[in-house]
């Protein structure tokens, strides 16, 4: 007989640490400065692959900062500051001499906005594909269309990919902009409050996609709103303040949190 323990689904750790082999993202001693202003206070964390992982808690907890940091946004602005270790397949992304541009490939980035760029929906989605590849004219067509497939939007814009990507509806502008990070076949995924701008319609076309996406990328997705965590997410973190409170199974942290914080925020008592 087989030993059932090979076949056990590993436990979530309850302190923000897993497994080597599943971890794609892992931070250590994470800390972050605007100014003098420390806006994240020693984040420990370990991100599965393949999974989604959401970020909860009040506004100005640190949030969006954490996952600008996973890209290295923050070295657009000079008095923006990281401090610690943030290892995506063993490196440490704040310290590598990689080009930043080689880190952001392997990241696609989604904003609480849609940001079609002001081209075509097709140039839309070629323009950061020729940044990273060279690509023939059918290779690129392949790319686009299986980019737009993916994010559920093919066939609601397959007739028209001149037109302006600006002509769309926020849903699909949204799903245009997936598909756009998606296009140079990114490693992980970030969301930050990606359906905040949208109906409901469209919110469930976007979280059905993150469901179906997390197949091929590892996902992290901001959101302020806990069902969306609730639906979406397989792992969550609760933040305040700066510092990760609970982290844990989605399931675990809802239902059963070990922090009276993290209890108190998601059952609203919170403030
Ligand atoms: N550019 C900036 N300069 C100075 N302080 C900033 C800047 N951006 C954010 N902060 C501060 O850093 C802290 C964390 O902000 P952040 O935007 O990461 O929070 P958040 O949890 O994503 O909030 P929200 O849910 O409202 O989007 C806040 O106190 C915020 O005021």
């Amino acid at each position: 007989m087989q030993n059932p323990v090979a076949f056990a689904i590993p436990e979530v750790a309850s302190d923000a640490t897993r497994p080597e082999a599943s971890v794609k993202i892992k931070t250590r001693n994470l800390n972050f400065y605007y100014g003098k202003f420390q806006a994240i206070k020693n984040v420990n964390l370990d991100i599965p692959q393949h999974q989604v992982t959401a970020f909860i808690g009040p506004s100005g907890c640190g949030k969006s900062t954490l996952l600008r940091m996973f890209n290295r946004m923050y070295e657009l602005y000079p008095d923006q500051r990281a401090e610690g270790e943030i290892l995506m397949d063993g490196e440490n992304i704040l310290t590598t001499r990689k080009n930043v541009s080689l880190i952001r490939a392997k990241i696609g980035m989604v904003f609480q906005k849609p940001t079609p760029f002001p081209m075509s929906i097709y140039e839309n989605i070629a323009f950061g594909v020729r940044l990273y590849e060279k690509l023939n004219r059918a290779e690129m067509d392949e790319r686009v269309e299986g980019s737009l497939m993916r994010a559920g939007l093919w066939d609601e814009v397959k007739d028209k990919l001149p037109q302006s990507g600006a002509s769309l509806s926020g849903g699909q502008q949204q799903r245009l902009c997936i598909a756009r990070a998606i296009a140079i076949k990114p490693e992980i995924l970030l969301l930050d409050e990606p359906t905040s701008a949208l109906d409901p319609i469209s919110t469930a076309k976007v979280e059905e996609l993150v469901t179906e996406l997390k197949r091929d990328y590892t996902v992290v997705i901001v959101t302020h709103n806990m069902q969306q965590a609730a639906r979406v997410s397989d792992y969550t973190a609760y933040m305040y303040l700066g510092e990760m409170v609970e982290f844990g199974d989605t399931n675990q942290i809802f239902l059963k949190p070990k922090r009276q914080e993290t209890e108190d925020y998601i059952t609203g008592r919170f403030g």
